[in-house]
């Protein structure tokens, strides 16, 4: 017998408050209490973080705030994870590019928020905040791709280690300016970046707060491709057909691709290797994989 709306409703509410538990870092066991945290980021307003979801299954968020840089407010940190859990919930996605708005990318967190949550508590909270909706982006089964134009500064530099991919614009820079202001990253950059560059390069790119300018993120293997203009309408249509050779095909088979590879990146091997086996089974005998058996494509 079908259930009741009202009971439907709270299932698929308490399923994806479980969903989201399982895919974050921290929670009440780790001393973090996040709706203290939000109540106190809802102080420091200004800004937005808005998200389009494209019928070709691409996202596009875009963190604006260009008065200041798209620093993030605390208001943008909450908004951040709403978009988050809006694209945990979009089964029909399959890609994401984010950028800035007003042709620069980040200029990391609000100066003037941070200075108001100076004392550790709040640091500690807002760090785990963080972590925990850059961890769900990361594992979002979107491929994802950091558009870089303008500056992509401290927690700027850190979002776009959060994405999969990096693509920047001719002039643009990656900067992780964290020694500057007495500090090293904690939303999560340290350790993505150490995944994406190795350690060495990672030390030296946080240690001297090294300018990371397109030539060099190619070298490091820290961008993709340096697209060839900068303005942001045909930057993000550069970025948009850059994405779209990945996202082509079946959203069911792409979205299980980005999940293996996410396995893999996360997880020990033998773990990752049950759990590409557990996605492999909801592709196998698919109405993708049934219709390429009719088909019979050659691969030349
Ligand atoms: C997670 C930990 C972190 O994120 S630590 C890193 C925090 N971020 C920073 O320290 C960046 C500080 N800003 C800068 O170095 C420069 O503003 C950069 C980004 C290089 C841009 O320089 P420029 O192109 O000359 O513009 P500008 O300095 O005139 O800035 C325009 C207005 O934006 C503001 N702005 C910029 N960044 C921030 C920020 N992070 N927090 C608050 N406000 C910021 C500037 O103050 C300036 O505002 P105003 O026009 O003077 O009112």
């Amino acid at each position: 017998m079908a259930l009741p709306l009202w009971k439907n409703l709270l299932q698929t509410t308490k399923e994806r408050i479980l969903q989201q538990r399982r895919l974050s870092l921290y929670n009440g066991a780790h001393g973090y209490e996040e709706e203290l945290i939000k109540k106190k980021l809802q102080q420091f307003a200004g800004g937005s973080i808005n998200l389009s979801k494209e019928d070709n299954g691409i996202g596009i968020l875009t963190l604006n705030n260009p008065k200041l840089m798209n620093a993030f407010t605390g208001t943008m940190m909450v908004e951040l994870q709403e978009r988050i859990t809006e694209l945990e919930n979009w089964k029909d996605g399959k890609g994401l590019i984010v950028y800035g708005a007003g042709n620069t990318f980040c200029s990391g967190s609000d100066l003037n928020a941070v200075k108001e949550i100076s004392n550790s508590q709040d640091g500690m909270d807002m760090c785990m905040f963080m972590q925990n909706t850059l961890t769900r982006l990361m594992r979002l089964p979107l491929i994802s791709v950091a558009l870089v134009q303008g500056k992509a500064f401290g927690g700027g530099a850190e979002l776009t280690t959060a994405c999969d991919f990096r693509l920047m614009t001719p002039g643009s820079e990656i900067r992780f300016v964290h020694k500057h202001m007495g500090l090293v990253p904690g939303w999560g950059g340290a350790a993505r970046l150490v995944q994406i560059v190795g350690s060495g390069a990672a030390l030296q790119l946080l240690s001297g707060t090294a300018r990371v300018d397109p030539e060099k993120a190619l070298r490091l293997g820290f961008s993709e491709q340096t697209l060839s203009s900068s303005d942001e309408t045909r930057a993000l249509e550069e970025a948009r057909a850059w994405l779209s050779q990945y996202t082509e095909g079946p959203v069911s088979v792409i979205r299980a691709m980005k999940k293996v590879v996410t396995a893999g990146r996360e997880l020990p091997l033998e773990d990752a290797l049950r759990t590409e086996k557990d996605i492999f089974g909801t592709v196998w005998g698919g109405p993708a994989n049934l219709e390429a058996l009719v088909r019979r494509p050659k691969h030349k």
